[in-house]
């Protein structure tokens, strides 16, 4: 009766299905909480699947909808993009699901009470795409083209390439906005990883380089939520190892140390990107102002090795680092970093994601 559609994973026999409404807890059984979009079914499958995989368990996918998917209310009114966030964590808190899957750039910094990080896995492409008309990549698009994003760092970043476009407002899920292509929009600009989950890589005109247009902390990666007495304990915690990913843990973490000290919301045009290499984490950081006139980069390195405990706290004493560094550089000045006018002041400094004792690095 709780079964909609139910597929072999043809791992040891295991099955992931997709549950519509309750479903109780039971010993052989993994109940994963997603939201109901195209792209959260398809990434929450693939975590499903690891899950099975790993443990031998059934894993059902529990559609949580949240008030940002049925309300027309403005994001503003409804809280923010933390809406889409609060939901499934309520219903993890309830015991509805046994752990809620994210896409960690929708992920507000601040910890949760009762609930950590338990897994980040590898992340996918965390570059944005544009997806244009007649294949047209950034620099052939003609004079005063018209460009869609909803994201203030993305339309700061264009104007600074092409300060000619005519960059408008763009919402809604991604096959909305790729549907506005070549009808009242010469482009829109989208996360890969979204697009590369959908099975839309063929939409993607360009993909921007990271060093030139850092992307939205967390981009590409998820964040796999679990309530904090659960983390440790069997099957949840041999779930969770099969999912973590080191690299892509410490980069995401590095790159919200730098949100969450600048104290900046989803609105702020703020791009962190960082990467493993050689030993050393490495972090890019950029503040723009809105047109895209003024931008602020800066990059830093730490040492870091996977599974060394020295280097625990590395991702976040990096972003904090990086974040003060871009305060000194004018920050504050030249951009609005949670809604407040340029040139407020921010204090530095802000709790940081709640982690979870033995969870797996
Ligand atoms: N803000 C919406 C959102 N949240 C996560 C993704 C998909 C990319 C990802 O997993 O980071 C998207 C769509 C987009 O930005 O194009």
């Amino acid at each position: 009766m709780n079964t909609l559609d139910r597929h072999n994973t043809g791992a040891e026999g295991t099955r992931v299905f997709v549950a519509e409404g309750a479903v109780d807890a039971a010993p052989g059984l993994l109940r994963v909480g997603t939201r109901g979009s195209a792209l959260a079914v398809a990434q929450t499958t693939t975590v499903a699947e690891i899950m099975a995989a790993a443990t031998g368990l059934d894993v059902a996918l529990v559609i949580v909808t949240t008030q940002g998917d049925t309300s027309r209310a403005p994001l503003s009114q409804l809280g923010g993009t933390g809406v889409f966030v609060s939901t499934l964590r309520d219903a993890l808190l309830a015991g509805e699901c046994d752990f809620a899957v994210h896409s960690l750039k929708d992920l507000p910094t601040g910890a949760c009470p009762g609930i950590g990080i338990g897994a980040i896995p590898e992340r996918a492409d965390a570059r944005d795409a544009l997806c244009a008309r007649d294949g047209l990549t950034l620099d052939a698009l003609p004079s005063g083209a018209r460009v869609g994003t909803g994201s203030p760092r993305r339309a700061a970043q264009l104007l600074a390439r092409r300060p000619d476009l005519d960059v408008r407002d763009l919402r809604g899920n991604v096959d909305t906005r790729l549907g506005r292509v070549g009808v009242d929009l010469d482009a829109v600009v989208l996360a890969c990883a979204g697009l590369d989950r959908l099975g839309r890589s063929e939409s993607i005109t360009e993909r921007f380089p990271l060093d030139e247009a850092p992307a939205a902390p967390g981009q590409g990666a998820l964040a796999i939520e679990v309530r904090a007495d659960d983390a440790t304990r069997s099957p949840y915690a041999e779930a969770l190892a099969a999912l973590d990913h080191a690299e892509s843990r410490a980069s995401a973490l590095a790159e919200r140390a730098v949100l969450a000290t600048l104290e900046a919301g989803c609105g702020a045009p703020v791009g962190a990107t960082a990467h493993v290499g050689e030993g050393r984490l490495v972090l890019r950081a950029e503040v723009a102002s809105l047109d895209g006139t003024q931008r602020l980069v800066t990059v830093e390195e730490l040492p870091w090795a996977a599974g060394d405990p020295e280097h625990a706290q590395t991702p976040q004493r990096l972003g904090r680092a990086v974040a003060q560094r871009l305060f000194e550089m004018g920050a504050a000045m030249i951009a609005p970093l949670s809604g407040t006018a340029p040139g407020a002041d921010r204090p530095g400094g802000s709790r940081p994601d709640s982690s979870l004792p033995g969870a797996p690095r």
